[in-house]
């Protein structure tokens, strides 16, 4: 399986560099790229394959494409840079963190996006807004090694993160985990496809509870359990 991802990289390295800037082959789905501030920054939509992407991830992702035809399902876009939409619902809230300098703005990049296509954290979460509930395809690339062959469990974490935050999110509003509880339970295979099945529990006040599972494509293999606690910003508290 290591081996594959490899050979799949090397031919991809080949195709298009993978540099930061280059938009990606397009396809049907892909937005127009858009710029950002005055550093120019390309938006390109992360959640769409790309060649590194194995044949179980295309073909999961496939099968969701189909689920939000009728609307009941729908493909969460992810950008590699600031959202500015999002910064705007957080400076409230942070009135005292100080902005990234104008000269490294075109630096900054989300977390769980911030290696070049194939490498780190491929994925891509659907939601679907009646049963509150999002399924993240996650392939986990080769420089989130963490014991041989093996994701990290702080990649894991990060991945988890994410999809519980997607699916904690309310549109307008400011969340932040503020408790991750995981376990575990089985080691996953690096360059792997899992699957993380989150839901919302619970709804209590600013309080927005959520679990997640990992699971191998053919649900046999449950690699990890876990809650998460989501907190609504609140307006008055600005002395963050
Ligand atoms: C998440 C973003 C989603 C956005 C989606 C949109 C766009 C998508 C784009 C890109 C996707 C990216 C997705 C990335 C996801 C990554 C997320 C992170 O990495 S977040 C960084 C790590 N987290 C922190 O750094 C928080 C640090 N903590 C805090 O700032 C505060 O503690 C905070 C805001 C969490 C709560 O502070 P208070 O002052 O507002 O609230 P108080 O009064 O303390 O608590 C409210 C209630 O919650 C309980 N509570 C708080 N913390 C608790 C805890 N740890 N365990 C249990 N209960 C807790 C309290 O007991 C209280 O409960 P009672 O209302 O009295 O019933």
């Amino acid at each position: 399986m290591l081996r594959s991802c490899t050979a799949g990289l090397r031919s991809l390295w080949a195709l298009r560099g993978g540099r930061e800037g280059v938009p990606r082959p397009s396809t049907d789905l892909q937005p127009a790229p858009r710029l950002f501030s005055a550093e120019k920054v390309i938006h390109t939509d992360c959640a769409l394959p790309n060649p590194s992407w194995s044949k179980d991830l295309k073909l999961l992702f496939d099968q969701f494409m189909k689920k939000c035809e009728d609307g009941s399902w729908e493909r969460l876009p992810s950008y590699r840079h600031r959202c500015a939409q999002i910064s705007e619902d957080f400076k409230n809230y942070f009135l005292e963190q100080k902005p990234v300098k104008e000269g490294r703005l075109s630096q900054v990049r989300l977390f769980t996006r911030g290696f070049e296509d194939g490498l780190g954290f491929e994925y891509v979460i659907f939601k679907n807004n009646d049963e509150k509930r999002t399924v993240c395809l996650f392939q986990g690339g080769p420089y989130l090694q963490g014991v041989p062959g093996f994701v990290h469990g702080g990649a894991i974490a990060a991945i988890i993160d994410t999809a519980l935050a997607l699916c904690a999110a309310v549109p307008g509003k400011a969340i932040m985990t503020a408790n991750l509880n995981i376990n575990f339970k089985r080691p996953v295979p690096l360059c792997s496809v899992v699957v993380i099945n989150s839901q919302l529990d619970k709804l209590e006040g600013r309080k927005l509870f959520v679990s997640c599972n990992v699971q191998s494509v053919d649900e046999k293999t449950v690699y990890s359990e876990a809650t998460g606690l989501f907190i609504k910003l609140d307006p008055e508290k600005k002395s963050f």
